[in-house]
């Protein structure tokens, strides 16, 4: 079979975008999405995107592949990307926000004129059980808890965006050894749905450094929902405004958990290419 794709990025996390507007079930499996997100056999990106038709009166329907073919709820950049693809396709007909379905519930993205997307990103979950996470009893918040990892011991912080992030703030994130650490976070048994983790810098209280490692996808270059859980978390530990540039290593993005308890992420989405690819 054929597959026709674009390639697009938000601050270097990439994905591959899949029109899949006339199925409801995503045109690529995950081990095929595994072999097409290889950077040296494939067409290389951190997770394949299928925009579906919507359902429960939303425009269109999101679902993500990481690159290791595991199946998270949400994926921050990838949604300014997916809005950015929908544009595209619609041509003159292109809305400028479009309501769309996630396993996280709905997310509300809209472009702007300067190829900037501010997506509302609804409220964050900040309950054990909803991250979820042991650290704590079930209904109480993981602020500043203490975790074992890799033999050291680390004050965490969880906060879910509809998929789970674990945050550390250090004296330096140029100081992490992220490819040693960051896989032993994602599969410490705190996490029974394994776990995103963002080590954060706080540089000002409205400007923050922040490294990730994402479950099932590794070093990225940058993660919205990562950087939108940072903020909460730096909030939830008195360390910043509630309005922050994130300066991740692809780029800066700018949150806001504003005061009705949504958090907003405004960032870049682009094309890179179009291509065929025979699966
Ligand atoms: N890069 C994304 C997050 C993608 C999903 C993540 N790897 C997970 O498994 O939860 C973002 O920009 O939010």
């Amino acid at each position: 079979m054929n597959l026709e794709f674009t390639k697009y990025q938000g601050l270097g996390n990439d994905f591959i975008l899949v029109d899949n507007r006339d199925s409801t079930e995503p045109k690529v499996t995950p081990e095929q999405a595994v072999k097409l997100c290889d950077r040296h056999f494939g067409i290389g990106g951190d997770g394949v995107i299928f925009a579906l038709p919507g359902q429960d009166g939303t425009d269109y329907m999101m679902r993500i592949f990481n690159s290791d073919g595991s199946e998270p709820e949400m994926c921050g950049n990838g949604i300014r990307c997916m809005a950015r693809f929908i544009a595209d396709l619609e041509g003159d007909n292109a809305k400028e926000s479009y309501k769309i379905h996630t396993l996280a519930g709905l997310i509300v993205p809209k472009l702007t004129a300067d190829g900037q997307v501010t997506v509302d990103m609804g409220q964050p979950r900040l309950q054990a059980s909803e991250i979820p996470t042991t650290l704590t009893d079930a209904q109480q918040q993981s602020v500043n808890q203490p975790l074992e990892v890799a033999g050291q011991s680390w004050q965490v912080t969880c906060v879910s965006m509809g998929n789970p992030h674990c945050i550390t703030f250090v004296d330096s994130v140029a100081a992490i050894d992220l490819e040693k650490i960051g896989p032993q976070f994602e599969s410490d048994a705190a996490f029974p749905k394994k776990i995103n983790t963002e080590f954060i810098e706080v540089v000002r209280p409205d400007y923050l450094k922040m490294r990730v490692w994402e479950r099932g996808a590794g070093i990225t270059l940058a993660c919205g929902t990562g950087a939108c859980a940072a903020l909460v978390a730096s909030v939830l530990n008195g360390k910043s405004d509630r309005k922050a540039t994130i300066e991740l290593p692809g780029g800066p993005l700018i949150i806001e958990w504003a005061a009705d308890d949504h958090v907003f992420m405004t960032g870049p989405a682009a094309r890179a290419f179009t291509g065929s690819v025979t699966l």
